[in-house]
């Protein structure tokens, strides 16, 4: 289970999260929506325990920044990072020994496939286009089995047999149990297996929805997201 509590961030003077609090419990995939520059990527990588903030924030029960809390989270982030000079299979070896992870080769194996790269093992980082950087980026991020999974705008710069397999993983990955937190501005990429989300405007939370909820009461998670988008910035006084 994931839990923010009260997370505030600041660069300087901007504050790019305001107090964000939110869930998302095992067996549950959440979405993060909102504008550009509405502070979800920032959230994201406090949650990954890339930057200082204020607030608390729990994996499974351990404060995020712990040798345990990380055990348990996979985050696949916005801008791949591949190793320039390691190579596609070396990036599977480099997390299994940082991880400690035992049988993992098969598992290494069955993703490479899944995303096509399996006949590029031996390409360097630094010759992938930037779609199999994504593609390696999620393969390194799930190799572990991480039970809390955090995913930035994951689809952009995939083609759509890669959007499909990780749609199909990520639906496999709500089945056994985990934690799974999207951040997207593409609604339709999200529409078929959302359960919960939390859309953020000018660095807060200005709603919440739940899947049930919205399909009980006729609602559509798309015109509720330029209703609210659309609300908050009148309310600050902005454009429509
Ligand atoms: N390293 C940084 N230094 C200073 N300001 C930053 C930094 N990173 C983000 N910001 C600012 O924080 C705010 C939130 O940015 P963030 O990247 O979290 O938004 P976002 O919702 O993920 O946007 P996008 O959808 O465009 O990726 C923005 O005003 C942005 O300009």
């Amino acid at each position: 289970m994931l839990s923010v509590r009260g997370v505030t961030k600041k660069y300087g003077k901007l504050i790019a999260n305001d107090d964000i609090s939110f869930e998302v419990n095992p067996g549950e995939i959440s979405v993060l929506l909102g504008p550009n520059g509405a502070g979800k990527s920032t959230i994201i990588k406090c949650i990954a325990g890339l930057l200082k903030f204020k607030g608390k924030i729990f994996i499974n029960g351990n404060e995020n920044k712990s040798l345990l809390a990380k055990r348990d989270l996979g985050y696949i982030p916005e801008m791949p990072v591949p190793y320039d000079m390691l190579t596609v299979w070396e990036h599977m070896e480099f997390i299994a020994r940082a991880y400690s992870l035992e049988n993992w080769k098969e598992r290494a194996e069955d993703l490479l496939k899944r995303f096509e790269l399996d006949d590029k093992k031996k390409k360097l980082g630094n010759e992938l286009s930037k779609g199999m950087q994504q593609k390696i980026s999620i393969c390194c991020g799930m190799l572990p089995e991480p039970k809390v999974i955090l995913l930035d705008e994951p689809m952009v710069g995939l083609d759509p047999f890669a959007i499909k397999e990780l749609k199909k993983l990520v639906v496999e990955k709500r089945k056994e149990g985990c934690a799974i937190l999207i951040s997207t501005h593409m609604i339709d990429s999200v529409a078929e297996f959302w359960d919960t989300t939390n859309i953020m405007v000018a660095s807060g939370i200005a709603a919440r929805r739940t899947r049930k909820g919205i399909e009980g009461s006729g609602e559509n998670l798309e015109d509720l997201f330029f209703q609210i988008v659309n609300d908050a910035k009148k309310e600050n006084g902005g454009e429509e």
